[in-house]
Order: structure tokens, then C-alpha cells, then sequence
């Protein structure tokens, strides 16, 4: 809806109403397009107003609509009609004005934003372009390499940097709707010439063609396989080589490849999953609505290596007081000064001070005593952390939070040590911490919902997506992660290379393939973690360990001294630190290795490796859900997309599932299963075979047949 009044004498004020981000609804179009003509017809209006309700101007289209039978009056022809009005039309700009609401604003004549408001056109990260005119305004107002870089990677800037690349006009520290309708009063009677935007020419640099080809070669490298930002390049391009009809009927005919599009539809999934995640739930029937967080002021990391010192930093960002605690002088100085620098680097780019003065270093653990939370981030040693819980429950006050960021280690066994066990839960960042938006919030079967509550708040000021999950070896992330690395060497056994298990998942979409990652993380850090499961005898190349096949190739490798991109060696050779190159080395190991257990090489299709690797990783999906350590499938797909480089476009392990479809998962694992009988991750979890038996029911009515499955139990 859109409320219509008219202020200070003789102006026109529209203000959108569709609560929380008053996104452009069929009711409210019809409410634009309703009391503009109201204002536009009434002869004691001289100017216009546009802003939107409770100080947000408006969050673009209304994302919900999409994919259902839309109806009521169509943008384009809606935000022509304002930029031809013959009344001055000024956008009022509080909160945000994304996607729809920014090309709302763009067909007014004049844009008055406040000072913390924030400008974009996210369409790109939907799966879509700005097809309101978006892709044919904002490069006549701002230019096309501003445009570029603003459309195909659907950044929000703030009004600061809107003003300087002229797609505001003013900003204000006041009331962008008091200022608005004073300006608005003041242009009552000046010229529009000049004002609309989609009568100006594209400004063209003389180099326009190379901009052009750069843009596509970037989108395409950064992509991988997305098709929404190279259409943007493609509309832009119609910007800045047709006049503005011909452009818009261009964006319009890209919009419509990509609207129907499944990208678009599993972008638009992720963007509702992220969101969905935050109304988590726990086994004990605790939830989001009904449990409070405790506010946290003072906070303690321990433990200042790789993780440590990004989630210091990361708390430090957030305006939360730090004691950064590490066991010796020496490295605390080294933390000290790498801290420092990550802080002003990031202020840098952010702009503003960097928050030095929050941060007490101390190689004493005494200093954490008054503090409300502490995160632990020492090595991944449970004797290490069994002792730093004791000391911690000791040394704190009562009421502190004491939180974990293993990576897999038994939550519960860690909760016993402390007094308060209820207080204890895992906070698993990803590296690096301050960058990466991912956490997941571990419960124990002792954590106290506020516990979790807190935990998932504070994630939350830390500008982190959390997802709660249940306690577990390796809990959702790291847990599915084992089938799918145990996959890529059981291939280099049948005949595979490194970098054509690679090539395979990273066509697919992934940042990075298996082996790529696993260098990048540390050949040694797999062994530490299979050693721990007793899964490592050195010397020893047995394929079969606890009853099951297994491949010693990673441990081979470790005792070779090859740990990856640290030792220059791994699964490629690094000639300069983060190039990955085939290694003939390597090829010859692995030929020795197949004829030293009479194994014969064959050639494996991409197929086959992405069907091994992702549906076993799928496949512990489904075993996660039905054993409730996530709680719903939305949760899985989340932490992919953030913590693991899944492609967003394709949604997340789940998602993709529900896609390929349910029967063909299932299909294939019995296939591969019938090839590896002494593989168990290969065996179909039963949750799996009950979809498929209910019917292959749709990703969003999972959740009934869990729980129909967990009652079973
Ligand atoms: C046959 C072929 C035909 C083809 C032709 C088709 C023609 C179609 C014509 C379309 C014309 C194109 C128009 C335009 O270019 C397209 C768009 O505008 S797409 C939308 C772009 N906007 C965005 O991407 C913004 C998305 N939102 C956000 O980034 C954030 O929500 C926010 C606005 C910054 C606010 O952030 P927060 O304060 O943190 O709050 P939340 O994120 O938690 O959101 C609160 C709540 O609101 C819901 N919500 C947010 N934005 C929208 C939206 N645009 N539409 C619907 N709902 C929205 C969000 O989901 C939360 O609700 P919850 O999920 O928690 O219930
Ligand atoms: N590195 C990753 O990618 C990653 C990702 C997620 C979680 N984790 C987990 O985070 C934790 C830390 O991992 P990391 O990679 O940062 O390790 P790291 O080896 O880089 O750092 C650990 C730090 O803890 C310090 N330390 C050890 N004992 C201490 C004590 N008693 N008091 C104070 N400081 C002490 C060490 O000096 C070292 O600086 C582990 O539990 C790990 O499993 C790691």
C-alpha cells in the first residue's frame, strides 16, 4: 500500500507501506501508481514526495512474488510515468533503497538520502538483473565503470560514496523526509530539463570495448558458471551502444532468461534459507521467540593463531571489548602486532578509526576473569582444551558464557569440566574469521537455550549468518566434508589425477576442488584429525582400517613432508606460494602405489566424480537431519554456501538434491554402492529412502517427514 497526504501546503508526500522493508508489492505498485496520479492531478500539489514508513525507503521487489502468478501494475511503465511527471518528484531516502526501491528512486528527479542509508542494486546475488531500468539509468547518471562494478556485483554502498558517484544529490544528518520536502518546495517551479535520467546520452569512455571485454572476463572468472552477472555485462553493454528503448527492450529480454531461470530460483531459496536459519529451535522444544540472549559487553578470546586473532578482530569490529589471551609473550607480542594490522587494514577499507583501544592483550589467564564470554581458540588438543575449560570454569565468574571454536571435538565432554555446563556451547567460525560470514552455534545436551541464544545474538553483532546445530563429530560442515574428501582418494586409487577431480568440482562451481583445498588447509591437519580417530599407522599402506575400506595416500603424502602450500609439495607442486601445478611426482607415486596393491587404473568420467563425491556428501546430509543435529534441510544448505564454497547458484547440497531429484540420488548410490560394498558412506541413509518412497516430496515439506521419521525412532 501507499499512504497519500499533502504537507506543508503544497506537497504531494507518498509514503510506502509494507512492512519490514516495504518491498514493491502488487498493493503497493498499485498504491504508487494510484496516489501519484492523485498528486499529479491535484492542482494545489506543486512537488512530490516519495519516501517509505518506519525510516526504510524500500527494499526493492517484493522477492516473494517471484515464481507466482503476478499480478498489478508493472514497475517499468510505473516509474516511467513519475520521470515524465511535469511535477518536481523527489525520492526520500531513509534505511535502504535496493534493487526496485533504487530504480524507483532513479525515475525521480531529484534523490535526498540521510547519512546512514544505504543504496544498490543486489539483483545479480538473486540470480536476476535490474530490470526496471536499472541496468539502462544508474550508467547515464553514474557512468559505466561505477555502473559495472555496482550491478554485476550487486554491492550496497553507502549515501557517502552515492554522492560522490552522483546518484544522490544531497545527504543529509536530519530527516531525509523533512529535507526532502523542503527541497521539494523549493524545485516547485524550476525546469525538469535535465532531470530524467533516461534522457540523458550514456557517457562512453573512448576505450569503451576494452571496459566491455575486461567486465566479461572478470564476471566469467568470478562466476563460475553463475549466468546473471555476465546478462548484467550484456545490459549495460546495451546501455552504453543503444538509445534507451532499445535498451530497456534489451533488459527486458535478458530479465526474462533469467527470471525463469534455476539459478535464480536457488539464489532466491538461499536468500529465505539465510534468513530462515536465524528461528532456530532445539530438541528440547526451546526456540528463538521464547529465549532471550544475555547482552555481552566484555569479552575473551584465548588461543591467538590463525582464529583467534580473526575472531578478535571480528569482535573488535563489532564494538565488543576484547582480552586476547595466548600462552606465552612471544607469540602474544606476534599476535599483537598481526591483529593491529588486520584492524587498521580493515578500517581502511571501511573507513573510520580502527578499534585499537578495545583490544587488552595478556599472557595471563587471570585477566579473563570479569568478562561475560569467553571463545576459546587454542590447538585442537582435547587433553589442551579439557584443562583450559577447568581453569576457565575456575577462574570466571559464574554467570560467564564459555564458548568453543573446535572444529569437531565432543561439546558435551568439554561442558563437563565446567561448573556450568549449561553455559558452555561451541562457536565454530570459519577461517578467516573476520571475513567469513559463516558460524555455526553448537548445542551440548546441557546448553541452556539462553546459552544458545546469546551465542547466535552475538554471531549476529559479529555480522555472522549462525546456524544452530546439534553436538556430533565434526557437527554439520566437517562432518559431511569426510565422505567427500574419502571420495577424491578413492578415485586417485581407481585412476584418477588430482587436478582432474578438480577440474570436475570446480566446473561444478566450487571455489576451490578437493585436493586444491586440502593443500591450501594443510595436508597435516587431516592427518592430526585421523590420527585422533586412530585411523593412522605410520609406515603402514593397509586399505582397510576399522572394518572398512580405507585410503592411506593422505598419510603417505604426510610422511613425506608434503603438507601442501606451506611445504610446496602436496597434491600439486607450488613453484610461487599459490600456484597449483600437476606434479609428474605425484603421477609416478600414485602409478607405484596402484601396481603395489595390484590395482588397474581406468579413466573416470567427470560424471562419476561429481555423483561419488557430492552424493556421499549429500547422502551424510540426510543422515545429519534425520538424527536431528540440523533441523531442517535449509540449515545444511546455508553452511555449504557460506563455510565450504558451495555455489550459490546452485543453492546448497540439499537443494541440489531436491533438483537432480531424490530417486536419482538414491539411484546412483546404490549403483556406486554395488561397485563399493566395503564403503559405508555409500549406503543410502534411510531418511533418503523415505522421501523417495513418500513421493519425493518438494525441499520445503522435508521437515514433516523428519519428524515423522524421528518419532519413529
Ligand atoms: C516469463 C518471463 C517473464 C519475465 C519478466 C519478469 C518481470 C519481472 C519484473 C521485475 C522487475 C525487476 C525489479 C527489480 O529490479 C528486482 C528487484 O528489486 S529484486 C529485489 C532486490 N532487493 C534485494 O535484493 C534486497 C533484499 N533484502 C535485503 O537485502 C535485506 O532484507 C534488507 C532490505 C537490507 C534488510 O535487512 P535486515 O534489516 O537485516 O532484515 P532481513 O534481511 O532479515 O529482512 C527482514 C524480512 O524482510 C524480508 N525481505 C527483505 N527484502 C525483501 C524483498 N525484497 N522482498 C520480500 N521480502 C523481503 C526478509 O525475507 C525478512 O523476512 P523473513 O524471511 O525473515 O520472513
Ligand atoms: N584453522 C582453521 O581453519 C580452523 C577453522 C575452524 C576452527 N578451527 C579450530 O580453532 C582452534 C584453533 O585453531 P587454529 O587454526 O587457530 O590453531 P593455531 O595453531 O593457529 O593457534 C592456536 C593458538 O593457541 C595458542 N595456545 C595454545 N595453548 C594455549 C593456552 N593454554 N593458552 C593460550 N593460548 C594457547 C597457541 O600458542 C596458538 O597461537 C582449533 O580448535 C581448531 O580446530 C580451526
Amino acid at each position: 500500500m501507499a499512504q497519500y497526504s499533502r504537507v506543508s501546503g503544497n506537497v504531494g508526500l507518498i509514503t510506502l507501506q509494507n512492512p519490514p522493508v516495504n518491498a514493491l508489492s502488487a498493493a503497493v505498485r498499485q498504491g504508487i501508481v494510484d496516489t501519484v496520479k492523485r498528486a499529479l492531478g491535484d492542482p494545489e500539489v506543486k512537488s512530490v514526495v516519495i519516501c517509505g514508513q518506519n525510516g526504510v525507503f524500500c527494499g526493492g521487489a517484493d522477492i516473494r512474488e517471484f515464481g507466482t502468478h503476478m499480478t498489478g501494475p508493472p514497475l517499468v511503465p510505473m516509474i516511467h510515468a513519475i520521470e515524465m511527471a511535469d511535477k518536481p518528484v523527489v525520492a526520500a531516502i531513509e534505511g535502504v533503497a535496493l534493487g526496485g526501491g533504487l530504480e524507483l528512486a532513479l525515475g525521480c528527479h531529484y534523490r535526498i538520502a540521510h547519512t546512514k542509508a544505504k543504496v544498490g542494486l543486489p539483483e545479480v546475488t538473486l540470480g536476476l538483473l535490474p530490470a526496471a531500468g536499472g541496468t539502462q539509468r544508474l550508467p547515464r547518471l553514474t557512468g559505466l565503470p561505477a555502473a559495472i562494478a555496482l550491478i554485476t556485483t550487486g554491492r550496497q554502498i553507502t549515501t557517502a560514496e552515492a554522492l560522490k558517484l552522483s546518484i544522490v544529490d544531497q545527504v543529509t544528518d536530519y530527516s531525509a523526509v523533512d529535507t526532502a520536502v523542503k527541497f521539494a518546495k523549493s524545485v516547485a517551479e524550476r525546469s525538469l530539463d535535465g532531470r530524467r535520467v533516461s534522457e540523458r546520452p550514456c557517457p562512453c569512455p573512448p576505450d569503451v570495448d576494452a571496459l566491455f571485454e575486461a567486465a566479461m572476463q572478470k564476471v566469467r572468472q568470478s562466476a563460475r558458471g553463475a549466468i546473471a552477472p555476465v546478462a548484467c555485462v550484456q545490459a549495460l553493454q546495451a546501455a552504453a551502444t543503444m538509445p534507451y528503448a532499445l535498451g530497456m527492450q534489451r533488459e527486458k529480454e535478458l530479465m526474462a532468461t533469467l527470471f525463469t531461470s534455476g539459478q535464480a530460483r536457488a539464489l532466491q531459496y538461499s536468500f529465505f534459507a539465510q534468513r530462515a536459519v536465524g528461528r532456530w529451535s532445539l530438541p528440547s522444544g526451546a526456540r528463538w521467540d521464547g529465549s532471550k540472549p544475555r547482552p555481552i559487553r566484555k569479552t575473551a578470546v584465548i588461543g591467538l593463531g590463525t582464529m583467534g586473532r580473526g575472531i578478535t578482530v571480528s569482535l573488535a569490529q563489532a564494538g565488543l571489548s576484547v582480552i586476547a589471551v595466548e600462552a606465552q609473550e612471544k607469540p602474544l607480542k606476534e599476535a599483537q602486532q598481526a591483529i593491529s594490522g588486520m584492524l587498521q587494514r580493515g578500517a581502511k577499507r571501511r573507513g573510520g578509526a580502527p578499534p585499537l583501544d578495545l583490544i587488552t592483550y595478556s599472557a595471563n589467564l587471570q585477566a579473563v576473569a570479569d568478562v561475560d564470554l569467553v571463545i576459546e581458540a587454542v590447538f585442537e588438543d582435547v587433553a589442551l582444551k579439557k584443562q583450559l575449560f577447568q581453569h576457565l570454569s575456575a577462574i570466571c565468574k559464574p554467570e560467564a558464557f564459555l564458548c568453543t571454536n573446535t572444529s569437531a571435538l565432543d561439546i558435551d565432554l568439554l561442558a563437563s569440566q565446567s561448573r556450568h555446563p549449561e553455559l558452555v556451547v561451541g562457536m565454530h567460525f570459519f577461517a578467516p574469521a573476520h571475513v567469513m560470514k559463516l558460524l555455526e552455534v553448537v548445542h551440548g545436551s546441557r546448553s541452556s537455550p539462553e546459552a544458545v541464544a546469546t551465542a547466535m545474538n552475538l554471531g549476529k553483532q559479529m555480522g555472522k549468518v549462525g546456524v544452530a546445530v546439534g553436538n556430533c563429530h565434526g557437527f554439520v560442515g566437517n562432518r559431511m566434508l569426510k565422505p567427500y574428501l574419502e571420495q577424491g582418494l578413492f578415485l586417485l586409487e581407481e585412476g584418477a589425477t588430482p587436478e582432474m577431480v578438480d577440474g570436475a568440482l570446480e566446473e561444478f562451481g566450487f571455489a576451490m576442488g578437493l585436493f586444491r583445498m586440502s593443500d591450501l588447509s594443510g595436508i597435516d591437519v587431516g592427518w592430526r584429525v585421523r590420527k585422533g580417530e586412530g585411523l593412522v599407522q605410520p609406515g603402514a599402506s593397509v586399505r582397510v582400517r576399522q572394518g572398512r575400506r580405507y585410503s592411506p595416500l593422505g598419510d603417505l603424502l604426510y610422511e613425506q613432508g608434503r603438507f601442501g602450500q606451506k611445504t610446496g609439495r602436496g597434491w600439486y607442486r607450488y613453484d610461487n606460494r599459490h600456484e597449483a601445478k600437476p606434479d609428474p611426482w605425484l603421477n609416478n607415486f600414485l602409478e607405484d602405489y596402484r601396481a603395489r596393491h595390484g590395482l588397474a587404473a581406468r579413466r573416470i568420467e567427470c560424471q562419476e566424480v561429481l555423483e561419488r563425491c557430492l552424493y556421499t556428501l549429500i547422502n551424510e546430509g540426510f543422515r545429519i537431519l534425520e538424527e536431528g543435529i540440523a533441523a531442517g534441510p535449509e540449515d545444511i544448505d546455508v553452511i555449504y554456501v557460506l563455510g565450504y564454497g558451495w555455489p550459490k547458484h546452485r543453492g546448497g547440497p540439499m537443494y541440489y538434491a531436491s533438483m537432480v531429484g531424490l530417486i536419482k540420488v538414491l539411484e546412483r548410490l546404490e549403483h556406486y554402492l554395488r561397485a563399493h560394498p566395503d564403503v559405508p558412506s555409500l549406503q543410502p541413509c534411510s531418511l533418503l529412502r523415505r522421501l523417495v518412497a513418500s513421493g519425493s516430496p518438494p525441499i520445503h515439506k522435508w521437515r514433516k517427514i523428519i519428524k515423522k521419521t524421528q518419532s519413529h525412532l
